[in-house]
């Protein structure tokens, strides 16, 4: 799947997933996008069909399962979850990284398929916190909270096992975990090996172009700036391959930095790192500000690609 990589958010019932993300979706917003998954619970007050989960019912959602419509799917504490493919495409269309929030078996499941996000796994500082914060929550029953805890004992002690997860993260005072959760996301949203397959022959225009950094409008920058980005020492490779593209004969404009630009243009074989941004647009008018934001940074030198196709296939590895 090309974008970049999603993030896979696990833990036991109550151990702050849901705090965490809330936050991290409301201070970086336009980056991160969630994964709206399937369940067949209940509501609870305050939880917004289409935001929170896509309600639905056992035969609705059985019904989607067998149709092949879900990435995964599981059952939990007497309900049915799971993670529809449109769910996580939604958010690749809109560019955004996408965030899941499933159970362990969720995990196992996902491992399964090509999706290869960054799993982390939040985790309460014991039990018996978890225990007082589902208690304090006061969102479930006492049946559901003793099947909650029944989990949460298997998923604590798969958390430990090597390889499971990439980070695990306890949330013992919020602010650190918070900070930690950020911390990983920054590396995270930062991509970091790129594989573009070949589309050079389809430029039909290439600008420079910089975003001022006070007035927000985007400048010509000077041929000193540009010589000084253009011949930037970098020793990054790009895998190019033209078989792979497929023209649609529209156009779409790719906002690439000057390091990847050169190695465009150099012709050669070989890999990157250079931050690569596809914008599927039909016109540049219609780049909403808050979708240049995210893309580009104020101050810095990039090289706006015309292509005449809207099909070019970017790998972020
Ligand atoms: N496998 C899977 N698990 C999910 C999905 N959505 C949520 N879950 C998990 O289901 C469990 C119960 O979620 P929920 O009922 O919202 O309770 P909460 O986690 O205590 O707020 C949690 O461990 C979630 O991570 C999904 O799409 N797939
Ligand atoms: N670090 C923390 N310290 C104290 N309470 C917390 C902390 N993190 C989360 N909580 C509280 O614990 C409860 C469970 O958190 P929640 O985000 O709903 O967990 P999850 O989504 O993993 O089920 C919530 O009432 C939340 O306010």
């Amino acid at each position: 799947m090309s974008g970049p990589r999603p993030v896979v958010l696990s833990g036991p019932s109550g151990a702050g997933k849901s705090t965490l993300l809330k936050r991290l979706m409301k201070d970086h917003e336009g980056v991160f996008g969630f994964s709206v998954s399937h369940t067949t619970r209940n509501p609870r007050p305050g939880e917004e069909d289409g935001k929170d989960y896509h309600f639905t019912t056992k035969e609705v959602m059985q019904e989607g399962i067998d149709n092949g419509e879900f990435i995964e799917n599981a059952e939990f504490s007497g309900n049915m979850y799971g993670t529809s493919k449109s769910a996580v495409e939604d958010v690749r269309a809109k560019n955004l990284i996408c965030i899941l929030d499933v159970d362990i078996q969720g995990v196992k499941r996902i491992k399964e398929t090509d999706l290869d996000p960054i799993y982390i796994s939040i985790q309460p500082p014991s039990l018996e916190i978890l225990e007082k914060r589902l208690r304090d929550r006061q969102t479930e029953t006492e049946e559901s909270l003793q099947k909650r805890l029944e989990a949460a004992r298997i998923d604590m002690e798969l958390s430990k096992e090597p390889g499971v997860f990439d980070v695990v993260i306890i949330n013992d005072d919020l602010e650190k975990a918070y900070k930690e959760l950020k911390d990983i996301l920054n590396d995270v949203s930062k991509p970091k090996k790129t594989k573009i397959f070949g589309f050079f022959k389809y430029f039909i225009e290439v600008h420079t172009f910089c975003l001022n950094r006070k007035s927000k409008r985007f400048k010509k920058p000077s041929k000193k700036e540009m010589m000084t980005h253009f011949f930037a020492t970098f020793e990054h490779k790009c895998d190019l391959n033209p078989s792979e593209i497929n023209a649609s004969g529209k156009t779409a404009f790719l906002f690439i930095s000057p390091c990847l630009y050169r190695q465009l243009v150099v012709h050669s074989r070989t890999e990157t790192n250079a931050a690569v941004h596809l914008l599927r647009v039909n016109d540049l008018k219609s780049v909403k500000s808050r979708e240049m934001n995210s893309i580009i940074t104020p101050g810095e030198i990039y090289f706006l690609i015309c292509l005449t196709t809207t099909e070019i296939q970017i790998e972020i590895l």
